[in-house]
């Protein structure tokens, strides 16, 4: 038909791809045997980084692709300390000025993991059980990576002409917060994006375990600090207790100020940009392939604060949520010591959403807490700041390879995806989307249940090898289109 790519070459390079699908896993086995932690600022880790992103460019190099290795420069460590940041790697496949270009993006970092934080199998040596490969690094985000290079090596090793031209930006840092990947787009807008036509990042799941899905949409998210300070020391609470404004207590009534128990965020006027929700969106809700009490069950979760999927959907996607995530300086080891913190740090943060503004929550922020801090007459001091600003990012699901992406779905996996958007905060689909002004589409592989940063993550078999045919049939896809 004339929506779908050249049936028979698809046909070959599907069967290439299932035939040659213990060879993919194998890859990937060797790719999360590498422990390439960024999160953990040691030497060893970082010399496991190196390794896996010098493993990763050989791959490239053995496809035919021209790699670059860009030097990362370092990192300063608070401590005073630096480390190495591991090379971005641009590397690209094919110049057809008559192809359109498309880039893929994708991490090789992962999220620390030891074996004695209740993972069931050595979380890197990739285990199959069941069909669910488990392994550190599996969905987060080798396997996505891994399955677009097979898709590429399906076209090399049968001689087929590529339908695109392939680019790839591959960093090691961005469970780290893809330190130097900013800069590092800035510098080559004009040289290696110049030709690009679409980006492309698979670093995020399916609402579903068999349903897969394009994600239009991600929260953003502002991250704040507040500071309540008596004295940089401590204090013996036998002492002192009884005496003074425990700055624990201040930011206790602070932190106690910000949400009520339904998940109401309490800072005022911060819902007043939020945007209206209308019947269109209202009925991709409930399109959506979503069982609210199997997804409950699965996170092992008593009660959620919301029972419908329109619910729980919207309160993940289109509402900002607040929350509250730890305190520098509080006694926080076992044990029964008297002590009050002098100084305590608390954090938290609001995910945002469509039209909140970032300096207005940030206003909004800083005058609800010191009118709260105002009310208590405390004599300790109170600062309060935004550590972090990361819009919110909307797709534009009318470009050609969110179509392209459609049909390759509908042939791949015989249905129509999931139209989804996704809670957690992707910046970089934003630097892309404002540095280089290209189109970005999120086209997730993996499926509700694989554990992203969690014990025991996973891809499943079927995730990574269908995934695989997903970008092979996308390819030729976007050919068609262009
Ligand atoms: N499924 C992909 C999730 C990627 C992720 O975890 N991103 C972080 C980014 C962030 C936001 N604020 C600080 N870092 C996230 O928490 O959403
Ligand atoms: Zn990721
Ligand atoms: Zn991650």
């Amino acid at each position: 038909s004339p929506s779908s790519p050249p049936a028979r070459l698809l046909e070959k390079v599907i069967q290439y791809i299932d035939l040659h699908q213990d060879e993919f896993v194998q890859t990937l086995k060797e790719w999360v045997a590498v422990e390439s932690d960024s999160i953990q600022p040691v030497p060893r880790l970082r010399q496991e980084l190196f390794r896996m992103m010098a493993l990763a460019a050989d791959k490239l190099r053995r496809l035919g692709a021209s790699v670059d290795s860009v030097d990362g420069g370092s990192q300063q460590l608070p401590n005073g300390q630096t480390l190495p940041i591991p090379p971005i790697i641009l590397a690209e496949l094919g110049n057809d000025p008559k192809k359109p270009t498309v880039c893929f993006y994708g991490h090789l970092d992962v999220q620390p993991a030891r074996r004695e934080d209740g993972w069931l199998t050595d979380p890197y040596t990739l285990t199959e059980v069941d069909g669910k490969l488990y392994g550190r690094g599996a969905t987060d985000n080798k396997g996505p990576v891994l399955a677009w290079i097979n898709a590429v090596s399906a076209f090399r090793a049968m001689e087929e002409d590529l339908p695109v031209n392939i680019k790839f930006i591959i960093e090691g840092m961005e469970e780290a917060g893809s330190v130097a990947l900013e800069e590092l787009v800035r510098r080559e807008k004009d040289r290696f994006f110049s030709s690009v036509d679409y980006v492309v990042i698979s670093d995020n799941l399916w609402i579903s375990r068999r349903k897969p899905a394009l994600t239009c949409g991600t929260r953003g998210n502002s991250y704040f600090t507040v500071e309540v300070k008596c004295r940089d020391q401590d204090f013996h609470s036998g002492t002192f207790g009884g005496i003074l404004n425990e700055p624990m207590a201040d930011l206790i009534a602070l932190l106690g100020s910000l949400v009520d128990s339904s998940g109401h965020i309490l800072i005022p006027g911060i819902y007043d940009h939020v945007a209206p929700l209308t019947e269109e969106e209202k009925k991709m809700y409930k399109a959506i392939d979503l069982d609210p009490e199997e997804y409950r069950n699965s996170s092992q979760v008593k009660k959620f604060l919301f029972d419908t999927k329109e619910e729980i959907l919207m309160h993940l996607w289109r509402y900002p949520s607040l929350s509250i995530h730890g305190i520098e300086g509080a006694f926080e080891e076992p044990g029964a010591k008297t002590v009050i913190p002098g100084r305590v740090i608390g954090k938290f943060s609001i995910r945002l959403v469509p039209h909140m503004n970032m300096s207005v929550v940030e206003t909004q922020v800083k005058q609800h807490l010191e009118y709260i801090f105002s009310k208590r007459n405390s004599s300790n001091q109170m600062v309060v700041s935004m550590a972090l600003g990361l819009h919110p990012w909307i797709a534009n699901i009318k470009d050609n390879q969110y179509l392209a992406a459609k049909r390759a779905i509908k042939t791949v996996f015989g249905t129509e995806p999931d139209m989804i958007r996704d809670g957690s905060t992707i910046p970089i689909a934003n630097i892309f989307q404002d540095v280089i002004q290209k189109s970005v589409m999120m086209l997730p592989l993996g499926a509700v249940d694989d554990g992203e940063h969690a014990q025991n993550e996973k891809i499943n078999r079927w995730n990574y090898i269908e995934g695989s045919k997903l970008f092979a049939a996308f390819f030729l896809e976007m050919a068609k289109l262009h």
